[in-house]
């Protein structure tokens, strides 16, 4: 077959990607793909599987939303997102259409009323996740934790339910084509949860010792190549606490799902999570508080990150290697973890304030780095969220433009639904989290 050369829309691309890119594109249009499951996936039972629409730019986004009791946030139009970006949005709901749906859902967007309200916090709203699957795959997790991994005494069990890891998942992941696709990020979700908790912070966990115990962790992961002799030690110590059952199992339930690159993808982002973890903790030990730039720096490491970048493997597709690698996507990743972390940072600086000892977090450092009252440190720290925000969503834009193959495409689109997911559980989140009384 005669080559038919570079497209208009390839010879657009930036340099470091067009060979590549043209590459995926010329793939796929032979084999009459868009975007196409490159990952042999389950048939899919509760949702049809569709190949996502690759057209880059038609919908209209959801609105943006901030804080109703803000006083009056500017909230600039968001840049040409279109479809890429949309995430679920009720009528925009069609802009996440990733798979097609029989019905319109009947209600309307907004938080529910019992929702915790920022001023002034830019974000979009979802729709309620699907709650069938919410209840499958919290029944599906219980049974996980509690019979495979052992992973809470009794006393827990309450923190546990009231974690809510099941609407978490289903609403940052509305495409994913079947339940245990939503299983593979479910798990892991709740086993980094667990060393977090039980390693670092308040169910046991201590700066002290923090490097080994999270190194052995990180085998769980990303596994050792011995002897025969010690090889054997190796394997029975990921059984010998409940963070490293659980980092065992839920990698093997996701590699079983990835490919090689995605699940060297999730090993490279686990490995920045621990050393945020450890950076984190070194600072604690000496009693460091860091300046607001390295706070930030910190932050981008301990970090959600892990989280969005399996959207492809909990979709059922691939976003290959070399795409997910270019630069404008490392950017669209580090700012799309950075605002879903201070997003954390938000909505759990009540529960940080009143834990034992202090604990930083961006408000807390702004107030004592820039001499801010505690409430300006929190409205500060509110628009750095936003800040991040736009910049995440104007870079998402660029490279969508720049680059609209359509894994790539339906990975932004992804990601921008996972950052909206993520808000949403935090913001609904009310056994876990509570708001300051300040306005
Ligand atoms: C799920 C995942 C990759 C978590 C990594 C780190 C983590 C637990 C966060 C980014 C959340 O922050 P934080 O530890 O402050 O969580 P809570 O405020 O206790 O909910
Ligand atoms: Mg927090």
């Amino acid at each position: 077959m005669p080559d038919p050369g570079l497209s208009p829309l390839q010879s657009s691309l930036p340099s470091g990607v067009a060979g590549f890119a043209a590459r995926v594109l010329a793939d796929a249009a032979a084999h009459g793909l868009a975007g196409a499951p490159a990952v042999p996936t389950e048939k899919p039972t509760e949702v049809p599987a569709a190949a996502p629409a690759a057209e880059p730019v038609a919908e209209a986004a959801a609105e943006p939303v901030a804080g109703s009791a803000a006083p009056a946030v500017a909230i600039p139009p968001r840049p040409d997102l279109g479809r890429i970006l949309g995430g679920p949005t009720g009528l925009g709901t069609a802009a996440l259409s990733l798979v097609p749906r029989a019905e319109p859902p009947a209600a309307p967007l907004g938080p529910p009323a019992d929702a915790l309200i920022i001023p002034g916090l830019y974000y979009h709203p979802v729709p309620e996740p699907d709650p069938v699957r919410v209840d499958e795959v919290s029944l599906r997790i219980k049974s996980w934790a509690v019979d495979e991994v052992r992973l809470f005494p009794d006393d827990w069990e309450g923190q546990f339910d009231g974690f809510s890891v099941g609407r978490y998942m289903v609403a940052c992941h509305p495409d994913a084509p079947t339940v245990e696709h939503l299983m593979v990020a479910t798990r892991l979700m709740v086993a980094e949860n667990a060393v977090d908790d039980c390693y670092c912070e308040d169910h046991g966990g201590s700066p002290i010792g923090l490097g080994g115990r999270l190194l052995l962790a990180h085998t769980a992961l990303d596994p050792l190549h011995s002897t025969g002799e010690y090889q054997p030690h190796w394997a029975e110590s990921l059984h010998a606490d409940a963070p490293r059952r659980a980092y065992r199992s839920a990698m093997d339930y996701f590699v079983r799902q990835a490919t090689p690159s995605q699940a060297d993808r999730f090993r490279h982002d686990m490995a920045r999570l621990h050393m945020g973890y450890l950076a984190e903790a070194a600072w604690a030990q000496t009693d460091h508080v860091p300046e607001v730039w390295e706070y930030l720096v910190m932050r981008q490491f301990n970090n959600f990150r892990p989280c969005p970048t399996i959207t492809d493997t909990v979709g059922g597709y691939e976003l290959p290697a070399d795409l997910h690698a270019q630069p404008g996507m490392q950017r669209v990743l580090a700012l799309a973890g950075n605002a879903s972390t201070i997003v954390n940072d938000l909505y759990s600086y009540t529960k940080e304030l009143a834990a034992p000892g202090r604990h930083m977090n961006l408000p807390v450092v702004l107030a004592d780095r820039e001499s801010l009252s505690e409430k300006d440190a929190y409205l500060k720290a509110v628009e750095v969220h936003n800040d991040l925000m736009r910049d995440f969503e104007a870079a998402s834009a660029e490279l969508a433009a720049a680059c609209p193959v359509p894994s790539v495409l339906r990975f932004l689109r992804g990601v921008a639904v996972w950052v909206d997911g993520n808000h949403y559980w935090h913001q609904t989140n009310t056994y876990r989290y509570s708001l300051p009384d300040f306005w």
